[in-house]
């Protein structure tokens, strides 16, 4: 740890505020971190816009949206639908979202909300203090310095995202695999690919590479999305099945061994019990071996603070950034000032999701806005509102608190049928002892769903807390499930009596007409 940096090093230049990393929540963080004139820099590594705008979110859901278009399509009696993709047409499409890899229209947004780029990666070498230095160290660095030394005057927020993992299989790093940074930036679909996981990275690479034409296996060892309703996983594992993927659950990849061909053939084993999570038969699952033009890696991801210095504050590498609702960083070395280290995002293993992220991003920067610049200064979002003082428990539901990450985040995950769920799963109510009563309606018997498609598939879920009679959680599965979202985040997070929802009139005939059905089931 460095015992006092301040006297080692002289900074180059000085800031109000540094936030280091520019993905979707550090931009967020630095915008509404300067909104009472502090002056604030933000460093980026690599693109700003991060992860999700080049590699993640956006890429992933340009391949997915065609199938979904295709199959939506075919619903309707009288749209003539060719059977296969135009797949350099749908990758033309991916590379114009992602703005072929060029962050330039981001920069400008950048520049012109008066935030200083730092492009480097940025490193903590001891309070307040960041050094910068070129990710490529051959990288021409147009006259300045190769490390700069930054100083904060107030405060370091840390948005450094995450990283993929990969598990310690023999021979899997080998076969150069792929991870979702590949995926979703490929240019040759591979004739054939196995997918290691069954969370909602797998399950939405399989849906868009089977759409793209590739021979798709998903090797799972529990149930798929095992952090959604387990009746969702099924669907979805239903489903790629009818896509003519071949989905394994209950299998570990025990070994990889790379071909002469550039190809790869898995080995598994079985993991747990015989019966997968698919609701399928009581048989073990196939445990043939899997051989495939290309593996995609798809086990989680772990917080971005391996290189970030935060061992320099008595923090741990590697793990994630724990922070209070405030998102100020927890557990510095005692000795070590505190107030000034904050986090948002995938960095701090909260939910690894933008909206939420940026959600995050937005407390924070109120928070160190208002704790650090003029709060009622003309336009700031914070006039006449206070922050809590640092370590104080901030109110809830204020916009110094981050209240809705425990209980109220949405996740759409875009497979198709659609996942998409917010708050809490029935277990999950149980776990935290709510009085849970589940109300579970099948979407097709709503007029809406029959004359959007003959075919219209899809179940949908409230979990309702029996005591209060409020919504604690909800979960729709079908075609356009992201859309049904958001009337129960609102429902969630606003606590509405069902008694008040019964005046909430849903419009006929659309598909949200399932929120009457799900009071009257109730038995109102
Ligand atoms: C395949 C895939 C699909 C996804 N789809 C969705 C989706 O549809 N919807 C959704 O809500 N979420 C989705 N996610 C999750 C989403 O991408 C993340 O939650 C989100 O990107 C997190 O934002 P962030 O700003 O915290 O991190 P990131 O987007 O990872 O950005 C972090 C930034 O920090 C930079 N950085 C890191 N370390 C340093 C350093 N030391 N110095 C300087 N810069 C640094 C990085 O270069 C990067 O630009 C998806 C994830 C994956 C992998
Ligand atoms: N639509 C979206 O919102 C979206 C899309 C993609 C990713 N994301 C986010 O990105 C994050 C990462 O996604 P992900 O799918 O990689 O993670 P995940 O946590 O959703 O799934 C990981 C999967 O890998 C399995 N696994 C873990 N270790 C393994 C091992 N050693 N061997 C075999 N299997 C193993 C798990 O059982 C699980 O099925 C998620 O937290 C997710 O929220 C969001």
């Amino acid at each position: 740890m460095t015992s006092d940096p301040q006297q080692e090093t002289t900074p180059d230049e000085t800031y109000d505020v540094i936030v280091i990393g520019g993905g979707p929540v550090g931009e967020n963080v630095a915008d509404r971190a300067g909104r009472t004139g502090l002056s604030v820099a933000l460093v980026e590594a690599e693109l700003v816009g991060g992860e999700c705008s080049y590699w993640a979110c956006i890429p992933s859901k340009t391949l997915l949206r065609p199938g979904a278009a295709r199959a939506e399509a075919r619903g309707v009696p009288g749209v003539g639908v060719d059977d296969a993709l135009d797949v350099p047409a749908v990758l033309a499409r991916r590379d114009a979202m992602v703005a072929d890899w060029d962050d330039a229209g981001q920069v400008s947004w950048v520049e012109g909300a008066g935030i200083a780029l730092v492009r480097g990666l940025g490193r903590i070498v001891g309070p307040r203090l960041v050094e910068v230095v070129p990710e490529d160290p051959d990288a021409d660095t147009d006259g300045l310095p190769r490390t700069r030394r930054l100083a904060a005057r107030h405060a370091v927020v840390v948005a450094t995202g995450s990283v993929p993992v990969l598990p310690d299989v023999p021979g899997l790093a080998d076969a150069n695999p792929w991870t979702s940074r590949e995926a979703t930036a490929v240019d040759d679909v591979p004739e054939s690919l196995a997918i290691v996981g069954g969370g909602v990275v797998a399950t939405e690479m399989a849906v868009a590479f089977a759409d793209l034409g590739a021979r798709v296996t998903v090797l799972s060892r529990g149930a798929l999305l095992g952090r959604t309703e387990p009746w969702a996983g099924d669907a979805v594992a239903a489903s790629l099945r009818d896509l003519g993927v071949d989905v394994r659950i209950g299998v570990g990849t025990e070994s990889v061994e790379t071909l002469p061909d550039g190809g790869a053939r898995l080995t598994l084993s079985a993991v747990g019990s015989p019966r997968g999570g698919d609701g399928g038969s009581d048989a073990w699952p196939d445990l043939s071996p899997v051989t495939a033009a290309r593996v995609l890696v798809a086990t989680g991801r772990a917080p971005r603070t391996q290189d970030l210095g935060v061992d320099a504050v008595g923090l741990v590498p590697g793990r994630a950034l724990d922070v209070d609702d405030t998102m100020l960083v927890q557990g510095l070395a005692p000795g070590v000032e505190g107030g000034w280290l904050y986090a948002a995002g995938d960095v701090t293993g909260r939910v690894a999701t933008t909206h939420q992220g940026k959600y995050q991003g937005r407390v924070v920067g109120d928070v160190v806005a208002a704790r650090f610049g003029d709060p009622d200064v003309d336009g700031a979002p914070t006039a006449g509102e206070r922050p809590p003082a640092v370590g104080a428990e901030p109110e809830p539901w204020s916009r110094f608190a981050a209240t809705a990450d425990g209980v109220a985040s949405p996740q759409v995950v875009f497979t198709r049928p659609e996942v998409a769920a917010v708050g809490h799963t029935e277990a999950s109510a149980r776990a935290a002892g709510i009085d849970v009563r589940v109300v579970r309606y099948a979407l097709a018997n709503v007029s809406g769903a029959a004359v959007r498609a003959e075919d219209y598939a899809g179940s949908a879920q409230l979990v309702v807390d029996a005591a209060r009679e409020v919504v604690v959680g909800a979960t729709f599965v079908g075609p356009d499930a992201a859309e049904m979202l958001h009337a129960a985040t609102i429902a969630v997070v606003g606590e509405v009596p069902l008694r008040r929802l019964w005046h909430a009139v849903p419009s006929y005939p659309t598909v949200s007409e399932v929120w009457l059905r799900f009071l009257e089931e109730y038995g109102l």
